[in-house]
Parts: C-alpha cells; structure tokens; sequence
C-alpha cells in the first residue's frame, strides 16, 4: 500500500511555487537516477498554475527538459486551438518556453484532428499511444508514470472522471471517451483509474474551500465510485499537496502560518 501524505500551503500561490520546487527537484533526482523522466499533466487552474511557476523558477533548467516524457490525464475534446484545450493551456505555460523533445509530447487527439469528432476511436487511439511507451517492468499497457499531476473537483472527480459516471467503472481500458461531462465542456478524454494508478507518485494538487469536502472524504476513505479522487492512488506515494482553504475540514493535519 503506497504512503498517503499532505502538505498544506498558506494560499494557493504559496502551493503553485512549492509543487513547482518540489517538481524540479523530483525531476532532476529522477534524471540523475535513470537518465530520463516520465509526468502526466493536468488540466484546471491549479494544475496550470503550477507550470506557470514552473516556467518562471529559477531552478527550471536543471531539468533536462529533452528527456521528459509527456503525458496527460485528460483533455477536453475541443478543435486543437481551443482555449479549453489542457494542451494549449499547458503550452502557453510552460511547454513552448523549454526545450522539450515534440517527439516526447504525448497530446491527446483534438476534436479536428486525425479521428475526427469521434472520441471513442481518440481514446482508443491515445491507449495506443501509452501501450507504445509500456516497458516489461510496467507489467501492462501502460507506463509506470514517475509523477502523476491531478487536479479534482468539489464533488470529487479527478481527471474527466465523474462521480458514478461510466468511467468510474472502467476497469479494462486505460483511456475512454466521456460524454455529458458535469464540467464543461462535456466530451472529454481521460485516462481511467487503474491506468492513473499506473503512477509511482500521484500527487493530488486543490486549493480552495469548494474542494474541503472532497479532500476531508478522500483521505477518511471514502470509496472511487462516488469519489473518484479517492481512487487516485500512486504505487509508491499519494501526495495532497492543497492550500489553508481546501484543508479547512481536516482535523490531525499541521497547517503552515497563513502568509
Ligand atoms: O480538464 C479538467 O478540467 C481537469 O483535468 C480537471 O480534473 C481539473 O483538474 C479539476 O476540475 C480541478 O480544476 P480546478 O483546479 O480549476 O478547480
């Protein structure tokens, strides 16, 4: 059973700074050990925010940014140039400004491209995708994901997985198309929990007091299906990194001075 820790930050810009040290750092120790690195992104303001301090840290080149492979968790399935893309989103923070190898950028297909409208065969295409970069050692089609990044919503999705929707109940396909997503826009694509649970490290990033439930239940154990945060479980480690506002119903945890 991997370690389930929780780090709570004065505010949300604290948390942005820190998840971004705490990503170079892991990062380069990850380089330093096996020549190369593997992140899944995400999507939401907190998710974004993160690369957006990481694209301003000083420490940001320690990073071999060629030797990064990209993943992520999902997407919205919107033209290529969509604003609402995770993709774009991530590239205006922080992909066009590193030197990172397009070879080594796994986006997920865009509503106008090679698949056309169709996120099913976008989905399966992606799986594809994954299935291509699994080693021996991942024990599957899909990595093992050093660093897993997820964001997670008031009532407690995380990804495109939505409370007692179909994709919480996938247990076969590693990546599936959503349809009537509660948070628009409503087709997405995303990986479904065992391909997260893929991840040696997830780290759950939130801040905000909408999320305080979610948080407060996730780490009491509720179970996947009516909290799929819950079921975003790393092999090696589950990390919460959240804000003062979104630790605001948990009870034995320490909070940092508010900045
Ligand atoms: O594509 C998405 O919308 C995200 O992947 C989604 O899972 C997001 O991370 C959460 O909804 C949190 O979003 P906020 O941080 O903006 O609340």
């Amino acid at each position: 059973m991997s370690a389930t820790e929780v780090v709570v930050y004065a505010n949300p810009e604290l948390l942005a700074a820190a998840a971004a040290a705490r990503l170079v750092t892991r990062l380069v120790d990850l380089q330093a050990a096996k020549g190369s690195a593997s992140l899944v992104l995400t999507g939401g303001t907190t998710g974004i925010a993160v690369l957006e301090q990481l694209h301003r840290s000083p420490a940001r080149d320690a990073v071999d940014w060629s030797r990064l492979d990209l993943y992520w968790g999902d997407e919205r399935f919107v033209p290529a140039d969509d604003d609402e893309r995770n993709e774009k989103q991530a590239r205006e923070a922080l992909l066009d400004h590193v030197p990172v190898d397009p070879e080594r950028v796994h986006a997920m297909p865009a509503s106008d491209g090679e698949f056309g409208d169709d996120p099913d065969a976008a989905a399966e295409a992606y799986a594809r995708v994954l299935a291509r970069h699994a080693r021996p050692e991942d024990h599957g089609a899909v990595p093992g994901f050093d660093i897993v990044l997820l964001g997670l919503g008031g009532e407690g999705h995380t990804a495109s997985i939505f409370p007692e929707s179909p994709a919480v109940y996938e247990t076969q396909r590693p990546v599936i198309a959503v349809r009537n997503s509660p948070k628009p826009p409503p087709t997405r694509i995303s990986l479904t929990l065992p391909a997260l649970r893929q991840g040696h490290d997830v780290w759950l990033l939130t801040t905000g007091a909408t999320k305080a439930d979610a948080v407060a239940l996730a780490l009491a154990g509720a179970g996947e299906v009516q909290l799929p945060v819950a079921g975003a479980r790393g092999r090696r480690r589950t990390l919460w990194l959240i804000d003062r506002t979104a630790a605001g119903k948990l009870s034995n945890v320490y909070l940092p001075p508010t900045a």
